[in-house]
């Protein structure tokens, strides 16, 4: 009987594995790290990854650990504002929250993860440490740019309404992030104080708003998939068919990466 060659055709159906880092938060005197449980079932129902949440509040040194351990790297939205001083700024928002262990965490995690080749999606906050990662710099106050909108929620509000659409995006025309969503506008829910101003090296738009307020980049020379939104598309994804569309594709990609590993 001829005995079937499995060695080239070893493919793993292992689910692909996502670190998500956590933030700091601050409750009755005990200091919490957290993850919004909006951004992590989305990436288990639509992205079909198994979430691994990291705490950043250990320092930086075992960050190739983690990475050894997954196949794409979530970087989600947080209130607090990125350090100004790591992109060569003042402090122009003193009043508002930081997370230094965050930053100090997911700066270096964004250069170990490009040179591994690990697929990475990041909101909001995670799409401002992308590009600060880079070299890139933010309006620390968008709101107080001549001719721009305020892309702020309103707090007054309910989580509903504050979620709610509030603008439309103009995606580049032709781009990977069009074709995926087969439109060239789309409209997004908005909720940052804070926007990319400068692009760091490697750092292309992929959509803008209304006001040229960048919402959306990618890293076109590398492999990998690398997306940045400024918006939340976690948001009741299961009902917003372009973030299924979103989450999918990331999915996607850390499969691509999970089988390149097996
Ligand atoms: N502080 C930055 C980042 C804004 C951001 O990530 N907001 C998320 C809000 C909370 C959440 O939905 O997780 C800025 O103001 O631009």
């Amino acid at each position: 009987m001829l005995k079937k060659n499995t060695q080239h055709e070893k493919v793993s159906h292992r689910k692909p594995v996502v670190l998500m880092s956590m933030g700091a938060q601050e409750r009755k005197g005990h200091d919490y790290q957290v993850m919004t449980v909006k951004y992590i079932k989305p990436l288990a129902e639509h992205a079909g990854c198994v979430p691994l949440l990291a705490p950043t509040c250990c320092g930086s040194e075992d960050i190739e650990q983690y990475l050894s351990m997954v196949d794409g790297v979530y970087l989600t939205g947080a209130g607090s504002n990125i350090d100004p001083a790591l992109y060569g700024q003042e402090n122009l928002t003193p009043d508002k929250q930081q997370d230094p262990n965050r930053d100090n965490f997911d700066i270096p995690l964004i250069h170990a993860a490009l040179k591994m080749g690990l697929p990475i999606f990041a909101i909001c906050r995670g799409m401002q440490e992308l590009n600060v990662a880079l070299g890139g710099d933010l309006h620390q106050k968008l709101y107080a740019e001549p001719n721009m909108l305020d892309h702020r929620e309103d707090g007054d509000e309910s989580v509903d309404e504050q979620y709610a659409d509030a603008h439309q995006v103009r995606l580049v025309s032709n781009s990977w992030l069009s074709k995926l969503l087969e439109a060239e506008e789309i409209p997004v829910n908005s909720l940052h104080g804070q926007s990319i101003k400068t692009l760091g090296a490697g750092v292309q738009v992929l959509a803008h708003a209304e006001d040229g307020a960048i919402e959306a980049i990618h890293l076109p020379e590398v492999e990998q998939f690398t997306l940045g939104v400024q918006w939340h598309p976690e948001w009741k994804a299961a009902q917003n068919p372009n973030s299924i569309k979103i989450f999918a594709a990331f999915g996607d990609a850390c499969r691509l990466q999970v089988q390149a590993r097996s």
